[in-house]
């Protein structure tokens, strides 16, 4: 804690949503040139402190001083004009607007009474270059990768003056060499510039690397609040899963016990020869029945793409395709689904939740039809039923009836794969499955995986930037660099970070 002034300090924030609690008091501060990591299971409270000191919303009760001196803060504006800068978890910038447009918006430059377009493009060209980001400023945001555009909010942040940057997991869509990239950022942000940054990361790998300080909340409450150096991990993921560090592991440690017999290879289920289309420029893979097979490659390899092209949202320009041994088109995702095809989608925001509707709606949706009696007539409370179930499953935290936008943002992510579940698939499709998902959810799920493989006989792909992931649920790890895809197997028992990330960029 401050012992002077100097710093923003909050103290007693409470935040009630629907007559529930979720922030019960919580008091943390922040000092200039520090680095708080903020952890917490799903749902903890993390993202809402991070609004209520942002002026995003309003705490119930709770007082929040910059330098000593009371703020009431209206609005994120209101904080960014005392320094207090934001990135939230779903990304603000504008994707119809070019690079340049974003980087000013509503704080244009003028000259003369008119927009200074030369000097804005100017400033975009070195901001977008200090933080190494290969972008067009006069483009799209809309045409450049999840990634870029989340490197570029945060470059944003930093450039409005900002004296506090807070980030609700940024390092979410980045791969290895992004997250480097990043982390450099917040130290030379912090202990350069001077910044204080509170920052939200369920990767207790990265908080270990940058923090000085690491705040663990649990239902709403501060758990532990303590120097980086004076805690371990084992103790904080203790506090968050509640669960002995041994049984949960920390996320650089997330291996299933390997000499669990992996089933052999059963039938062949998918096979594609020389898939070609515009952006994939050559794909060969066979997967298996009984079998996790690992996608790895960088963002921009092909690997999402891949996936989108095998439920019908990309075209098949030349090569083929096998679907359990017969010549298989894609046409749509509804057909892909009819096949025993499940896909889950990399952005949860875009193609993934309809906000307004439940969680057990969200689950459910796809899979009505089965509910309907002689395909006629709705039986919801068994619809419920089933829903309700893939809910425990996947441990969903938050309310059932309001709408799935009011959940945070790993519980939202499990509703996602509750739907995938809820199709009984054959073959699952996973781009990113964990994406925001905290540690002690993000085991299990990877546990769920491979005994969907192991003991259903499901084949199951997944696509992951994380190589930890990649090697703690995969069998089989197949490499993408370009649209490329060899189709030449390995076996990621025998495979380390290392061989991936080199795989990766040598191919
Ligand atoms: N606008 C809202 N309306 C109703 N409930 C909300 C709203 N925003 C958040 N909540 C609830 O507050 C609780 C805390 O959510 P919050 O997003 O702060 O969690 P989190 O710790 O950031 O989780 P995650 O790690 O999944 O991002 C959740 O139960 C969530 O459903």
């Amino acid at each position: 804690m401050a012992t002077d002034n100097t710093g923003w300090r909050a103290e007693g924030i409470v935040k009630v949503y629907s007559g529930i609690q979720v922030l019960k008091g919580v008091s943390i501060s922040l000092r200039p040139g520090e680095v708080i990591g903020l952890v917490g299971h799903n749902g903890a409270g993390k993202s809402t402190l991070l609004k209520c000191l942002s002026g995003a919303v309003t705490p119930e009760a709770g007082t929040i001083s910059l330098d000593g001196e009371a703020l009431t803060l209206t609005s994120p504006q209101d904080a960014l004009h005392r320094g207090i800068s934001t990135v939230y978890q779903e990304l603000a910038l504008l994707p119809n607007l070019t690079v340049t447009e974003n980087i000013f918006l509503g704080e244009e430059l003028t000259k003369g009474g008119t927009l200074d377009r030369r000097g804005m493009r100017e400033v975009a060209r070195d901001l977008t270059r200090q933080f190494n980001l290969e972008v067009d400023v006069d483009r799209r945001l809309g045409d450049y990768p999840v990634a870029t555009r989340q490197l570029l909010e945060i470059a944003v942040a930093t450039h409005r003056d900002a004296k506090y940057l807070l980030l609700d997991e940024p390092t979410t869509a980045l791969e290895s060499a992004q997250v480097e990239q990043f982390l450099a950022l917040v130290r030379e942000l912090s202990k350069d510039r001077g910044l204080g940054i509170l920052l939200i990361d369920h990767k207790m790998s990265e908080l270990y690397a940058v923090a000085d300080r690491i705040v663990a909340l649990v239902d709403g409450e501060v758990r532990i609040d303590a120097d980086v150096a004076s805690v371990s991990e084992e103790a904080i993921v203790e506090a968050i899963t509640g669960e002995p560090a041994t049984t949960v592991g920390a996320d650089h440690q997330v291996t299933l016990d390997r000499d669990e017999p992996t089933s052999p290879p059963g039938d062949v289920v998918l096979k594609v020869e020389n898939l070609r289309n515009k952006d994939l420029e050559d794909v060969s893979l066979t997967a298996h029945a009984g079998r996790v097979l690992g996608i790895y490659g960088l963002i921009g390899s092909g690997r999402t793409e891949f996936l989108r092209t095998l439920i019908g949202l990309g075209a098949v320009d030349s090569g083929s395709i096998e679907l359990f041994g017969a010549p298989y088109t894609p046409k749509s995702p509804a057909d892909a689904q009819r096949r025993g095809i499940a896909y889950l989608t990399e952005e949860r925001k875009i193609d993934g939740i309809i906000p307004l509707r439940d969680s057990v709606s969200n689950a459910v949706l796809p899979v009505i039809n089965r509910y309907s009696r002689y395909g006629l007539q709705l039986q919801p409370g068994r619809l419920r039923a089933a829903g309700n179930e893939y809910m425990d499953t996947m441990r969903v935290r938050g309310s059932r009836t309001a709408p799935v936008a009011s959940l945070s943002g790993g519980n939202q992510q499990k509703v996602l794969l509750a739907r995938v579940l809820a199709q009984h698939p054959k073959v699952l499709l996973l781009d990113e499955p964990t994406k925001g998902v905290d540690i002690g959810v993000k085991v299990e799920i990877h546990r769920m995986l491979r005994a969907l493989a192991a003991e259903q006989g499901l084949t199951v792909i997944v696509v992951s930037s994380e190589e930890e992931e990649v090697l703690a649920v995969a069998d089989d790890v197949v490499i993408f660099s370009d649209g490329y895809c060899s189709g030449e197997t390995q076996h990621a028992a025998g495979l380390t970070d290392a061989d991936l990330r080199k795989a990766a960029w040598s191919h």
